[in-house]
């Protein structure tokens, strides 16, 4: 029995409706959205602002519940009676981290999440320690959160998530507001995540982030999803749906359209292809 749900995806969305203030009189923000994110996989959901992509994450750990279709984690539709259950097993990032601050110092937040989850306060520390020195944010650690900048606050938030050890790790907007270094830590921590076994689901307008990133890119307009793809294909081969999508190509994958790329999925998406790619032309 546990085998087969290890075989469920972590996440199906089935024609899910979701509305703000639960009134038809609201224009719906899930608009009978439908796709999976298998377990273990590194996603990326994107899509212009306002496409629905934080509504989609509210209803990946419970938060919200929808007003029509379903919503199943790990292969368990999430219901009224079992809606609190699932920070257990997915651990959010919000866009905002001040929605995520819970305490006085930077250590005890980021430790909030493990006693919550029943260690002892020495484990829950420790734990604490391993996951700022992942984010070098140890300088931070006797600060008020709500005292740092967004970008720290960030960090901070990253950190708790992390601190939890849950099967599935959504991060909405990793990026932004950070600076190259902070960007290169979470990069690095995403795929050490990813490496760990757990599913990574981002949202981001970062293209360039989901070329080197992501394994499946979920396209979303106007709460549907307008497609779910390999990085790969939808760069290659789908501008019209990224166009579609008000998104667009990223830097290398622009400067690499330039040439005739056939078959047009063997474009370099990636900086070390691209890099690659012009050093064979510089040795030919
Ligand atoms: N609290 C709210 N009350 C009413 N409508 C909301 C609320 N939050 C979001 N919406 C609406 O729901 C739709 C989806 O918004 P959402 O924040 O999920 O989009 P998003 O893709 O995350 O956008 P962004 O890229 O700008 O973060 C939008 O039309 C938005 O105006």
């Amino acid at each position: 029995m546990e085998g087969d749900r290890m075989m469920e995806p972590m996440f199906q969305f089935d024609n899910v409706v979701y509305r703000y203030g639960g009134s038809d009189a609201q224009p719906a923000a899930l608009n009978g959205i439908s796709f999976e994110i298998p377990r273990g996989s590194r996603t990326a959901l994107i899509g212009p602002n306002g496409a629905g992509k934080s509504t989609l994450i509210f209803h990946m750990n419970g938060l919200f519940r929808c007003a029509s279709g379903a919503v199943r984690i790990m292969g368990e539709p999430v219901t009224k009676s079992n809606q609190a259950e699932w920070v257990r097993k997915v651990g959010v990032v919000f866009q905002d981290p001040d929605d995520q601050i819970v305490s006085m110092t930077v250590k005890d937040d980021i430790a909030f999440g493990p006693l919550q989850l029943g260690r002892p306060v020495h484990e829950a520390h420790r734990i604490a320690e391993e996951c700022m020195a992942l984010l070098a944010i140890e300088p931070l650690a006797a600060r008020n959160p709500s005292d740092l900048s967004f970008g720290q606050k960030k960090m901070v938030a990253i950190a708790g998530v992390l601190a939890m050890d849950t099967e599935a790790v959504i991060v909405d907007e990793p990026m932004a507001f950070l600076d190259p270094e902070g960007q290169r830590l979470i990069h690095d921590v995403l795929t050490l995540l990813a490496q760990r076994g757990k599913t990574v689901v981002i949202a981001t307008h970062q293209m360039q982030l989901v070329a080197e990133w992501a394994e499946q890119a979920i396209v979303i307009r106007e709460g549907a999803c307008l497609g779910s793809m390999t990085p790969r294909e939808l760069f290659g081969c789908r501008p019209e749906l990224l166009a579609s999508a008000r998104l667009d190509l990223p830097p290398v994958a622009k400067l690499m359209s330039a040439f005739a790329w056939n078959p047009p999925e063997s474009m370099p998406i990636r900086m070390e292809e691209a890099r690659q790619w012009l050093r064979q032309q510089q040795d030919l």
